[in-house]
């Protein structure tokens, strides 16, 4: 496995990055009447790593199998690793994917199940002490696999899809039930195969599982896109504010006249208030607010920056039930 990708021959380095890994439009899945993806446009830099975000049944796995040539794309149009997407046979083998979890031999060691898909995938079997060490599985290689955790079960299947040397590498919800210190293992894992210049899709129902390690998302909701860009811009419904409550009634009283005398956008909460941040600076304003209430004699018991998290506003994107 070379540490840095090399250009392929034929390939001008300049245009190899250029062209992104993944460039499709229009994708969709019908079964019968229903539609399980909707037309979506998809886009991978590469070098990147890319969230696919979205509630069960959202239609991830379904793309990640159209990408894979698993699925038959009912309609749509693109380019992976610069072949055509109606012809996986002339890209598959610069793709590395886990899809479904994967299938071991309980009774063999990591190592010896990775010999076994070696030979079995046509692979260069001396990548496999690094791989293992990309994976994070120095040291246990030689314990039989049914010994392993989820997460270290997770990272071998991810070590599979490695063995190939693939410049795309395709992960469906591989942090799907494994603990956060085995979420943080695969993540750190995904961080070090995209510092390779392997491009990464990866797979959640949850944005937390996957916001500390993607560059860009794409959220999916019921077989639609719903957003893709950098996890920053994810729209927010809701203000940011600060959150103010006085020590009793009388403090309350207190804020409210302080806060309405000067002309700040100011909602009245059941235990407090809220004060929009709108352009300004949250803290300078917190800091101001601050001093206000020293001037005033208003008894803070709470001043707080409230901003809506990544997931909620995730979640307004897709509300919240499954749809499987
Ligand atoms: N072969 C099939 N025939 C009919 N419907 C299917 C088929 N495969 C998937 N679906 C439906 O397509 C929708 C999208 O499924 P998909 O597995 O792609 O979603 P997902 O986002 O990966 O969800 P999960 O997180 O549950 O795996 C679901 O409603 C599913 O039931």
């Amino acid at each position: 496995m070379n540490a840095q990708k090399q250009t392929r021959p034929g390939h001008n380095a300049r245009d190899a990055e250029r062209v992104d890994v993944v460039a499709v439009t229009g994708l969709t899945k019908r079964y019968g009447r229903r539609t399980v993806v909707d037309g979506v446009d998809l886009h991978l830099a590469r070098g990147s790593i890319t969230g696919l975000i979205g509630p069960n049944g959202a239609g991830k796995t379904t793309i990640m199998a159209m990408l894979l040539g698993l699925v038959r794309p009912t309609s749509g149009r693109g380019t992976v690793l610069g072949h055509d997407l109606s012809r996986p046979g002339d890209y598959l083998s610069r793709v590395g994917a886990l899809i479904e979890g994967p299938a071991f031999f309980g009774n063999l060691s990591g190592r010896d199940n990775l010999h076994y898909f070696a030979r079995l995938g046509g692979h260069n079997r001396g990548v496999i002490p690094e791989v293992l060490e990309l994976v994070g599985l120095q040291g246990r290689e030689g314990d039989p696999y049914r010994s392993y955790s989820l997460g270290m079960k997770q990272r071998l299947g991810i070590g599979a899809a490695l063995l190939g040397d693939p410049e795309l590498v395709v992960l469906d919800e591989p942090t799907n039930g494994v603990d956060p210190a085995g979420m943080r293992d695969i993540r750190a894992m995904v961080r070090r195969i995209a510092a390779q210049g392997r491009t990464v899709l990866i797979s959640s129902h949850l944005l937390a599982e996957l916001e500390h390690v993607c560059d860009r998302v794409v959220v999916l909701d019921q077989g639609g896109l719903r957003y893709s860009g950098a996890l920053q811009d994810l729209p927010g419904s809701r203000a940011e504010v600060i959150l103010l409550r006085g020590l009793d009634t009388s403090d309350n009283d207190a804020l409210g006249r302080m806060l309405s005398g000067r002309g700040l956008a100011v909602e009245r909460r059941a235990d407090g208030f809220a004060v929009e941040v709108g352009r300004g600076d949250p803290a300078q304003l917190a800091g101001e607010l601050s001093r206000c209430a020293i001037e005033d004699g208003v008894r803070l018991v709470e001043l707080h920056h409230q901003r809506q998290s990544l997931e909620d506003r995730v979640l307004d994107l897709v509300g919240t039930g499954t749809r499987s």
